[in-house]
């Protein structure tokens, strides 16, 4: 769908500047965009000033079809008070804001039509994941802008309960710092097995890349890739044998989504 919306977008920062650029691979009217933040940052600058988006420090008097909310959650009540004069009827909000319920917006700007979504910052590179969830003021018209506008980064899981974005968070918003923590782990690991430092740091991030993307190249299933890596009796086995111990790897990952998840649910009481 090409997307010919009117986009007020609040807050540039790493996930709105990510959200922008898929927008702009998309084909996006950077004419069409305002995004509005105190500052340009380093993902922002070459949007707003090779590509000519507009940037604004305040909401411009304008009208936009859809605002989209990418400030920090705490953050949010003082992005919300300028929209009052910014809304018309036909304006939607989709809201990116960890653990910043409906409910919160609605008290902010009255009751309207909001998606609230939980993207990813490999959003960046096109390879994003986002689920969402629309309340029942979104329209069919309302749902495919903002299906097209957040698949402009990835897939889009929609869910039918807004408490599940908080779960969302826990796995996929949150998920690629796991993943860069886990290229980090494994890069010291390599060096107390004995690899100097950089050499180990180029095997972690290759290695997680590489597995990333044949995960997602490949039909098999994780586990079934996991088995062709592992030969019986072998090197992967004597690891697993560590990771997928009682104490391993699953009941800690579980204890990690699970504090990003409840952590949301916390956001929204702040
Ligand atoms: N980073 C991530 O991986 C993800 C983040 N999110 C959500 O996205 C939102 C933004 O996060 P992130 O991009 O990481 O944060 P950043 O701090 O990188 O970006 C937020 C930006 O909003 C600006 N800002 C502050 N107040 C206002 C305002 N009133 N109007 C407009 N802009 C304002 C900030 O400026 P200044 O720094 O000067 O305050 C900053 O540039 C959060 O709600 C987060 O929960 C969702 C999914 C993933
Ligand atoms: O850490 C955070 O709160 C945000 C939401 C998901 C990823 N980053």
């Amino acid at each position: 769908m090409a997307i010919a919306a009117r986009i007020l977008l609040l807050g540039g920062g790493n996930m709105g500047a990510a959200m922008l650029a898929g927008w702009l691979d998309k084909g996006v009217d950077p004419a069409n965009v305002v995004v509005v933040d105190p500052r340009i940052g380093e993902t922002l600058r070459p949007l707003v000033e090779e590509r000519g988006v507009r940037h604004a420090e305040q909401v411009p008097a304008e009208s936009f079809d859809v605002v989209v909310l990418a400030v920090k959650p705490q953050m949010m009540g003082e992005a919300l008070a300028p929209l009052g004069t910014t809304l018309g009827p036909e304006t939607f909000v989709i809201s990116v804001a960890a653990g910043t319920t409906i409910a919160t917006i609605e008290a902010g700007i009255g009751e309207c039509a909001v998606v609230r979504a939980m993207p990813n910052t490999p959003a960046l590179i096109g390879r994003g994941i986002t689920g969402a969830f629309a309340n029942a003021r979104v329209d069919e018209a309302g749902r495919a802008l903002a299906d097209a506008l957040l698949a402009a980064s990835g897939p889009v899981e929609w869910v039918d309960r807004e408490e599940l974005i908080d779960a969302v968070t826990g796995v996929s918003g949150s998920g690629p710092a796991y993943v860069f923590h886990l290229a980090e782990c494994l890069a010291d690991a390599g060096v107390a097995a004995g690899l100097p430092a950089d050499l180990a740091m180029r095997l972690a991030r290759h290695t997680v890349a590489g597995a990333g993307e044949l995960m997602i190249r490949s039909p098999e299933p994780p586990e079934k890739l996991r088995r062709n890596v592992t030969s019986p009796n072998g090197t992967t086995q004597a690891a697993l044998d560590v990771l997928m111990a009682e104490d391993g790897l699953a009941p800690l990952m579980q204890r990690a989504v699970l504090a990003a998840r409840d952590r949301a649910a916390a956001l929204a009481k702040e």
